[in-house]
């Protein structure tokens, strides 16, 4: 890990809309630091200010904007229209004392806090301006004048992130897809005179392309996952008949570190977010008769942006075959309830919210006893656990088997003494309750899902 002073520096831009609360607003923006921290900044300041709406032309109104360029020793100067007087309603509420009603909203149409709420100044000057909303090219082109430093979006730095984790084909070509998504419109609207459009690493190379180049790209990447989503497609039918339970659950939640933790496998676990792009499946361990496999999956984020939602369905669609859900939460964050319901909405949104499902508290190290019992509480049939703590995962495991002993049924199976050398599939996919010898053959008997003892008595006869 370099040093802190090695990381760029950066300052975050926020507007707290009438309707998100102090503590959702300050969440949101620590998030951000977060995603930002894991793209590799530091954040050395934050610029936030009340407003009813985020200003068409600058996101801020022109006395914050100058007070940030005064940070990035930028100029302040914006092409604007004249500020206009504030109105007292606009005053209070900008202060905290009251909400603002649509009229005093409407009174004036551009307002100048001038107070810096207790922002310490940074001791060196940021680089880089990352703005906690979607931009316009021409908010972007307009910030990056005022303040002679480079702007971020929130979706473009999870756009970066997803770039710099996606690891496989398939993630990578994702991504493409989604990169070049969210730089075509903006592409479109300038008129390429702005160098550095979309900042660092986010689109250099996209910028080259024009906009016929960028189409038949994505018609070509398509095409290109469309060819191995048909291959994952084919191995999930051959795996339709095997018990499988799927992680799913917001960035951090610590999927990674379960999947770890109950499979042996050496996935990737790391305190950033979107550690994991792609969906691994391992079986459980020890393993079970039949076994049971476990898939981790990509994180969830709030203001997910819709296109990386869209790329990342196929890596979803593991989780929508699954048998069991395990939504893993991280109990310790304050801002956990959010969290459980932005997992809870996509999972509407690609149509998983009826799979059956089990509510995970991760992270339960972290909790006061009283904490614990508070979570329990509320949430009876929860499992609160630590993906750290061995006895936990073990008593995980056990649950996980419980919740599919109730799906298998028993059968009768006569393998020929012809075909013994291939009773390994029996066991791999079934739990052998007995076995006898006659003269036909090994005769079992055995528990298992239905489709799999369907499977076994196509390939042993009866
Ligand atoms: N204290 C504590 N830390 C945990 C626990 N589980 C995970 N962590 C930590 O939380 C961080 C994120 O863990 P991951 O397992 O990578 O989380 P993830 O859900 O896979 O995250 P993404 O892949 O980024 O979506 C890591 O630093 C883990 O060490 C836990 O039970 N207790
Ligand atoms: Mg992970």
């Amino acid at each position: 890990m370099p040093s802190s002073s090695s990381f760029p520096p950066a300052v975050l831009v926020g507007v707290q809309l009438p309707g998100v609360s102090d503590i959702e607003h300050a969440a949101d923006l620590a998030e951000l630091g977060r995603l930002v921290h894991t793209l590799g900044y530091e954040v050395v300041a934050t610029v936030s200010q009340r407003r009813e709406s985020v200003a068409a032309g600058t996101v801020l109104g022109t006395g914050k904007l100058q007070e940030l360029a005064r940070l990035t020793g930028g100029s302040g100067n914006v092409p604007t229209g004249a500020p206009s007087r504030k109105s007292k309603a606009r005053e209070r509420w900008e202060a905290g004392e009251e909400e603002l009603s649509e009229e005093a909203a409407e009174e004036e149409a551009e307002e100048e806090p001038e107070e810096g709420e207790g922002m310490v100044p940074p001791t060196v000057t940021p680089r880089v301006v990352v703005v906690d909303h979607e931009l316009s090219p021409s908010q972007l082109s307009n910030l990056e004048r005022a303040t002679g430093a480079q702007v971020l979006d929130r979706t473009g730095v999870i756009v970066d992130i997803f770039h710099r984790h996606a690891r496989s084909r398939e993630a990578r070509m994702q991504v493409e897809i989604a990169r070049l998504n969210y730089l075509a419109p903006r592409m479109r609207e300038s008129t390429g005179s702005r160098e550095r459009q979309q900042g660092r690493g986010s689109g250099d190379s996209a910028m080259e392309l024009d906009r016929r180049k960028i189409r038949d790209r994505l018609a070509e990447l398509r095409e290109g996952l469309a060819a191995i989503q048909q291959d994952q497609e084919q191995r999930r039918y051959a795996r339709r008949d095997q018990l499988r339970v799927a992680l799913v659950g917001y960035t951090n939640a610590g999927k990674s570190s379960l999947m770890r933790a109950m499979t042996g496998s050496e996935v990737l676990v790391a305190d950033q977010l979107f550690a994991t792009l792609d969906t691994t499946v391992r079986a459980l361990q020890p393993e079970t008769r039949p076994r049971i496999l476990v898939s981790d999956t990509v994180g969830f984020i709030q203001k997910l942006p819709h296109d990386l939602v869209a790329s990342f369905r196929s890596t979803l669609d593991e989780a929508l075959e699954a048998s069991l859900l395990l939504y893993v939460v991280d109990a310790s964050d304050p801002t956990w309830e959010a969290q459980l319901e932005v997992t809870r909405s996509v999972l509407r949104e690609i149509g998983a919210e009826n799979v059956p499902s089990r509510l995970l508290f991760n992270k339960a190290d972290r909790l006061s006893p009283e904490a614990r019992e508070a979570l329990l509480q509320q949430h009876p049939e929860a499992i609160v656990l630590s993906a750290h703590s061995p006895e936990d995962v073990a008593a995980l495991r056990l649950k996980v088997m419980e919740f599919f002993e109730g799906s298998m049924t028993e059968a009768e199976l006569v393998i020929p003494y012809a075909r013994q050398g291939r009773i390994g599939e029996v066991y791999e996919n079934a739990r052998v309750l007995s076995e006898e010898f006659d003269e036909h053959g090994r005769k079992l008997k055995i528990r298992a899902l239905p489709a799999a003892i369907a499977k076994l008595t196509h390939a042993f006869g009866k």
